[in-house]
């Protein structure tokens, strides 16, 4: 069963002076066990738009149906949502609290009420998948650790509770170069085990490009691409029209097309194009 959005459209404090309209009748069906891109310029809603999907917004109208459910009926119970669909909000380690990594891992397990043995294995569980070592960390405060580490604390959290759809809020924001490539590796690997469906919201299309089977582009509260990251770049005008940047490989790609002898006559020599591609990546650089 897949995620239906029909017709999605919130306005914030609606019909106030401050009215402002976050989404605007969205429609898009993702598929069960598919790994999805959401990209798009700040304020674009991917924010409005992913905390529709574990009920934390109410829509103003339309529907969201997963698994068959309406989530927003009011016989389906909100609380098993949220255990289905696991959000990792933005610097999630901002909401660490517990004494030990143990502990907060558990937190969400216990809100469950499982029993004890389960919670143990839950939390060991989560704690190796996010790259952890489970003995030696297991007992650290949460607050002894690095900034990276204590990201992969926090998205354990969300992993113990065994969602079914997760869902990533930036989650390589802040991170080094080597940080965000082990995170969005941890949840590659995660995704080809557990075929869970991920939800991956990134400014970035080079973080996402590697990754992903889709990409959804939102702008100003709509849903303008969603297709395959081929299809996505090949859309460059577009893209640059709605402020973002395609990944440089795909500059070099178009430019090597372009000096192909068979597209293109003026034949370079492999000095011209090296000359020509530095020329061009400092050009995007100054821009
Ligand atoms: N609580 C709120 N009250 C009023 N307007 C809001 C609220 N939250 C968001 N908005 C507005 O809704 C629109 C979409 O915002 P949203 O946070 O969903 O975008 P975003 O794509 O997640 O941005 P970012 O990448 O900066 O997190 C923006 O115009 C924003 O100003």
């Amino acid at each position: 069963m897949a995620i239906e959005i029909k017709d999605l459209s919130h306005i914030y404090s609606q019909g106030s002076p401050f009215e402002s309209i976050a989404l605007s009748q969205i429609n898009a069906v993702i598929e069960k066990g598919s790994f999805i891109g959401l990209i798009g310029h700040t304020g674009s809603g991917k924010s409005t738009f992913i905390q529709h999907l574990n009920v934390l917004l109410k829509p103003t109208s339309g529907q969201i149906i997963i698994d068959g459910v309406d989530i927003n009926d009011k016989s389906t119970n909100s609380k098993s949502v949220r255990q289905k669909v696991g959000l990792v909000f933005q610097y999630p380690e901002h909401q660490l609290f517990e004494e030990s990594v143990e502990k907060d891992v558990a937190f969400g397990p216990e809100n469950l009420k499982l029993d004890e043995k389960e919670i143990k294995a839950r939390v060991k569980e989560a704690i190796i998948t996010v790259g952890l070592d489970y003995e030696s960390i297991r007992k650290k405060s949460p607050f002894e650790l690095s900034g990276g580490q204590m990201r992969r604390v926090a998205i354990a959290g969300v992993l113990a509770m065994k969602p079914e759809i997760l869902i990533l809020d930036e989650p390589t924001a802040g991170l080094d170069p080597k940080g965000r490539e082990d995170i969005l590796n941890v949840i590659k690997e995660l995704h080809d085990r557990e075929h869970i469906t991920v939800i991956l919201v990134s400014h970035s299309m080079e973080d996402i490009a590697k990754h992903v089977e889709k990409i959804m582009v939102m702008c100003d509260g709509k849903i303008k691409i969603f297709d395959t990251p081929e299809n996505v770049f090949s859309q460059v005008e577009l893209l640059e029209k709605i402020g973002l940047a395609v990944p440089q490989v795909t500059y070099l790609m178009r430019k090597l097309n372009e000096m192909d002898p068979l597209v293109n006559p003026n034949v370079y020599t492999v000095q011209q194009a090296r000359e020509e591609i530095i020329r061009m990546m400092r050009r995007r650089k100054d821009a």
